[in-house]
């Protein structure tokens, strides 16, 4: 297929063009903070840049009316109400993150919540690269929402760290502690692979990333 990315010369762009061109197909499309780089109409749109660039996403996608898949994280409530509101006109793909690992983290999240009462203690800490510009993850924001109590989320920004997200479940007898840690940015180019080979045969709408995995 004939994609583009948003984004395309960040650490994500970068690992999704070569995923993506290691099976096939072609980038036509790139977009930077100042540089838009197009040889032919994408039939998709990938946005892995920045929530400063969100206005601008929403405002390509409007005009090609193709299918987006968003990764971008830092986005707020406003952010996702507008990209539901274009989900009536294209496919809307989102995730913080499109790793199967963390959706089958969520799962696991989940499951314990419903054991847990206010006798347990919660914590989480989130690990990532130090170039990383938000904090915390938007991964460790969308765990969190997952939980009935309220979490404290301990951000650290060690040296290349990929994605470390760790939930510890602990009661004055014993402790829970899940864990989930990406080995390289493939962890998420493959979700992202997945979900854009989806999209082309999906009817306009809001996605998960969960939804393309069920
Ligand atoms: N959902 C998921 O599975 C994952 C999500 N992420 C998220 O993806 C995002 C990108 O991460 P990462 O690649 O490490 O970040 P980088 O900082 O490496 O890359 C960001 C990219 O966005 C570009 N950019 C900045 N402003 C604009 C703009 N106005 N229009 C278009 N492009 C723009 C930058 O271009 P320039 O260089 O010109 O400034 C750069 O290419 C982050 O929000 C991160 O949290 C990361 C990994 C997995
Ligand atoms: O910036 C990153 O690298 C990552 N960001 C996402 C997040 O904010 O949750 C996903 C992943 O953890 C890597």
């Amino acid at each position: 297929m004939k994609y583009g990315i948003i984004g395309a010369s960040g650490r994500m762009g970068q690992e999704i063009a070569r995923l993506f061109n290691k099976n096939g197909h072609q980038l036509v499309y790139r977009k930077d903070e100042k540089e838009v780089d197009a040889s032919a109409e994408p039939e998709i749109m990938i946005d892995f840049s920045l929530a400063s660039a969100f206005p601008e996403t929403l405002s390509i996608i409007k005009e090609k009316s193709i299918p987006l898949i968003i990764g971008t994280t830092g986005l707020n409530k406003d952010n996702l109400t507008e990209l539901h509101n274009l989900a009536a006109e294209v496919p809307v793909i989102q995730s913080f993150n499109f790793s199967i690992g963390i959706n089958i983290l969520s799962k696991l999240i989940s499951q314990v919540n419903n054991y847990l009462d206010k006798s347990w203690d919660l914590e989480m800490t989130e690990t990532h690269h130090r170039f990383k510009k938000d904090k915390p993850s938007g991964t460790a924001l969308m765990l969190a929402e997952l939980l009935k109590q309220p979490v404290e989320i301990h951000a650290k920004r060690l040296g290349s760290e990929f994605g470390e997200h760790k939930i510890e479940f602990a009661s004055t007898g014993e402790l829970i502690s899940l864990k989930h840690r990406a080995y390289s940015r493939e962890a998420f180019s493959r979700g992202v692979l997945l979900s854009a080979e989806a999209a082309l045969e999906l009817e306009p709408g809001f996605y998960s990333f969960q939804d393309i995995l069920n």
